[in-house]
């Protein structure tokens, strides 16, 4: 697939419980251009990951996507067959978790890992597949990569593991690449490694998405964000902008604890306070009763996005924030 944005449009996303039904992604819009990357944040429990499985087609049973449009390029993701998105899934948009062991097979090699996405979508030869395999795992800075590319996971440092699993998302130059927490565990040498080979994979057109609570990487990293809160999105905008003039309570609570002097890539700090029970949302905006500023408005009036910026680049859900430009 040539380079393709993925445009996510009024995502509503539940999980079926036995007693009710619960609201985790409402109403979540972005887009992810070729050679863009777009970082999601927000506390624990927001919404982020529900957010990129459901683009993915990979919910729990008891999860259901109740509305919205996903598109990669022409393709309408929510309306494909389970076979049609197998075929979407790792050879147009790659995947990078946390933890390298859970998204590689530990029953597999290397050569295995790599090159079955190539081969199972007809991509080329087996002898090609190889070459290409590692090619990339060369390209990952996985040292002898002809002799490497017959061991299996278990045989590999954290590290390594890591890159591994970076080269099977790579292999197939995917339009679009998630990674979720992908430097968390991680130490700083190999997250900057890390970071280098995402970066040559954005500057080959691959759109990224990066759930992270690293505000330092997000930074340095990505080109827009939006900020998640109790499943929805709060706000939106250039990274950079966000970070040097927040405009929504929340975002100024989440950032001012990490955006300390020397503090770049501490994690994100808590609000205080908690956020909702989804299944007890309060009314109006959820973040009103955690929230400063709030007035009796904030805990009545639902919070639409609403422009904040003349150039539309920013998005506020916070009519407080608006009136204030
Ligand atoms: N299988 C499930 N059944 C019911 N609720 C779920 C299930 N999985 C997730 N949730 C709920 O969906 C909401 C969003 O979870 P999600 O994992 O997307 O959050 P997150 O922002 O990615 O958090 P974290 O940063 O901790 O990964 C949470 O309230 C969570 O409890």
């Amino acid at each position: 697939m040539s380079a393709s944005s993925l445009e996510v449009e009024g995502l509503r996303t539940e999980f079926v419980l036995r007693d009710r039904v619960l609201r985790v992604v409402d109403d979540v819009s972005f887009t992810v251009k070729p050679g863009r990357a777009l970082a999601i944040v927000g506390e624990s429990g927001s919404g982020k990951s529900v957010t990129m499985r459901s683009v993915m087609r990979l919910l729990p049973k008891t999860g259901r996507v109740a509305g919205g449009r996903a598109r990669l390029g022409g393709t309408d993701l929510l309306g494909l067959s389970e076979r049609q998105m197998r075929k979407v899934r790792g050879r147009d948009i790659g995947m990078v978790f946390q933890n390298a062991m859970e998204a590689l097979n530990p029953t597999l090699t290397l050569e295995r890992q790599l090159t079955e996405h190539l081969l199972w979508h007809g991509v080329c030869d087996r002898a090609e597949a190889k070459r290409r395999a590692i090619q990339t795992l060369g390209d990952v800075g996985i040292p002898e990569p002809e002799q490497r590319i017959r061991t299996y996971p278990f045989q590999l440092s954290g590290g390594m593991r890591q890159r591994a699993m970076i080269a099977t998302a790579m292999v197939t130059q995917p339009s679009v690449l998630i990674a979720d927490e992908p430097t968390t565990a991680v130490d700083v040498t190999v997250q900057r490694q890390l970071l280098d080979l995402l970066a040559q994979l954005k500057a080959r057109g691959t759109g990224v998405i990066m759930i992270t609570h690293d505000l330092g990487v997000a930074r340095y990293f990505c080109d827009d964000a939006i900020v998640m809160y109790a499943g929805r999105v709060v706000e939106r905008g250039p990274i950079r902008q966000l970070l040097e003039r927040p405009a929504h309570p929340y975002t100024a609570g989440l950032f001012s604890s990490t955006l300390e002097v020397g503090a770049r890539h501490r994690p994100l700090q808590p609000v205080p306070g908690a956020p909702p029970d989804l299944a007890h949302r309060p009314p109006g905006c959820a973040f009103h009763p955690r929230c400063g500023q709030a007035e009796q408005r904030c805990g009545q009036e639902e919070q639409p996005l609403l422009p904040w910026s003349e150039d539309g680049q920013r998005e506020v859900a916070c009519w407080k924030a608006v009136q204030h430009v």
